[in-house]
């Protein structure tokens, strides 16, 4: 008689009975040998290239013996370097990433169940006993598990873990900087996924600690996606302008003037073909933006009555195109050069109040309120730069759809420009060195997801070169064509409207 009893958890291995133990042995070989064989066919579907390779190489080794193997891995040597030195982008994308992917997958492999253990992703059981697969084997599924490795060719590798019933993608996202250290990175984030899974990024090499060059000017300008600098995953940063209003906010010294001068080369088409316009306001005395001044259809920096008579004279241009759009029954504003898109840039919000009477201030609010509310259907976007996100903007700041947080002073700061989760979400803008200037993180338009980016940098002579550019460009069309000179400037139209502005305050 069988001095043990069975548990339901123990199976048939924990039975005394002969042939019970050796049919389940037999079921659990075969499924393993099952789950080998799949998980080997899926890796030959998902990286065919390699597949191909491999089997090539083993049928020569068979055909011809070892001579014509060592031939076939000379020629494979042969072609991928000839592929690399080519067309280095593909050869990236293809064989590299291929080849890391397959090195990085073994190595998280063999370490993930130690790791998710060791920074305590398990759920416990209400006794206060972990459920693992070391423990009883019919409660497997309680430990995060990888699911699949993904290598990155910008030092990202990305692992889709499946969550165990009691936790959230956001517990994982507290263990985030105990999983980078185990894993030697320099830092980890967590990105959604469907419900129940979620995507590892794991931060292995720092792409954006090289200074970005300026992206060339393209000849079309699309104002939805202007390119100014590089993503963290290598992609362009590509920065919504047409239908939002911008914020960029940074501590001094945060780069914030290479976001604004890489939009103004990004729309550097658009100034010369008169599609676009810009008026500047540089209440810091001109110290950042009087070199484009030639860039600007308007630009003040001296007096706060000047900058707010500036804002007052868009705002008459907001008035007359929404009358216009009304009677066009049209509710967004297509740009052209008989009326084009207006970028207002504003250097250092805050600043532009400080220094003016009271009764400017009130005018300044009032114009830039009418701005950020009415502005977008009109073709009118406000590009604000402000050193403190706090009080000093607190009017305005939920008035800005698009908002990008650089290097600020403490956490506080980046719920104030991204939003409450944002930090939670990766965005660590309160961790940005002080050696990256223009690294900035953004979301990504109409998602929850964050990216890190850095703006491309534009010094002395790149700014000097975009103005000449731009002006050259004008005078050229210009000459040829009477039409693609803009029509709506400071000389004509806001100075009939001043005057009837202040019969009506009078
Ligand atoms: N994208 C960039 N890439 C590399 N270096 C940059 C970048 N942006 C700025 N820098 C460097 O950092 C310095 C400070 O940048 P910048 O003047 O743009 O900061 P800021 O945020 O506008 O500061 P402040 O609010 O004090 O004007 C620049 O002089 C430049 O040398």
């Amino acid at each position: 008689m069988s001095t043990r009893t069975r548990t339901g958890n123990e199976g048939l291995l924990g039975s005394d009975d002969l042939v019970a133990v050796l049919v389940e042995a037999v079921l659990w070989t075969a499924w393993a040998v099952l789950r080998t064989v799949v998980s080997m066919l899926c890796a030959m579907v998902r990286h065919p290239l390699l597949t191909i390779l491999g089997v090539t190489l083993a049928a020569c080794w068979l055909l011809v013996g070892w001579r014509g193997g060592a031939l076939c891995i000379a020629a494979v040597a042969v072609g991928l370097g000839t592929w690399r030195l080519l067309h280095p982008p593909s050869y990236r994308a293809h064989v590299h990433v291929a080849v890391l992917t397959l090195v990085r997958s073994a190595y998280y492999r063999t370490r993930w169940r130690h790791i998710a253990e060791s920074v305590d992703l398990v759920v416990y059981d209400r006794d206060g006993s972990r459920h693992h697969r070391s423990t009883t084997r019919g409660s497997s599924n309680r430990s995060v598990q990888l699911v699949k490795v993904r290598a990155t060719s910008h030092g990202t590798d990305r692992l889709l873990l499946r969550l165990p019933t009691g936790l959230v993608p956001a517990d994982v996202a507290t263990r985030c900087e105990a999983i980078a250290h185990a894993t030697g990175c320099l830092s980890a984030a967590v990105r959604p996924d469907r419900p129940g899974r979620c995507w590892l990024e794991l931060k292995r090499r720092d792409d954006l600690v090289r200074t970005v060059s300026p992206v060339p000017a393209s000849e079309t300008v699309e104002l939805h996606a202007v390119p100014i600098g590089r993503r963290e995953d290598g992609g362009p940063w590509l920065l919504k302008v047409a239908g939002t209003h911008l914020l960029v906010a940074g501590a001094t010294g945060a780069g914030k003037s290479s976001v604004l001068w890489s939009l103004l080369q990004g729309v550097s088409r658009g100034l010369s073909s008169g599609v676009v316009q810009v008026w500047a306001v540089d209440p810091k005395g001109g110290m950042e933006l009087r070199p484009g001044r030639a860039l600007f259809t308007r630009y003040e920096d001296a007096s706060p009555e000047d900058m707010c008579r500036l804002l007052e004279d868009l705002v008459d241009v907001k008035d007359i195109r929404s009358r216009q759009l009304a009677d066009a029954g049209a509710r967004v504003h297509q740009p052209t050069p008989e009326s084009p898109h207006v970028i207002a840039v504003l250097d250092e919000l805050a600043t532009l109040t400080a220094f003016a009477d009271r009764a400017v201030t009130r005018r300044i609010d009032t114009a830039l309120g009418m701005l950020l509310t009415q502005g977008r259907a009109c073709g009118i976007t406000v590009v604000a730069a402000v050193q403190d996100p706090g009080k000093d903007i607190v009017g305005w700041r939920d008035l800005f759809p698009t908002r990008v947080a650089m290097r600020l002073d403490n956490p506080l700061q980046v719920s104030m420009v991204l939003g409450e989760s944002a930090r939670d979400d990766g965005a660590r803008a309160d961790e940005i060195s002080e050696l990256t200037p223009g690294v900035a993180y953004v979301r990504i338009d109409g998602t929850r997801e964050i990216v890190r980016a850095r703006a491309a940098y534009l010094d002395d002579r790149d700014v000097a070169h975009l103005v000449d550019d731009v002006s050259a460009r004008r005078v050229d069309q210009t000459a040829g064509d009477d039409s693609a000179r803009p029509v709506l400037t400071t000389a004509d139209l806001p100075a009939t409207m001043r005057a009837t502005r202040e019969g009506d305050q009078s």
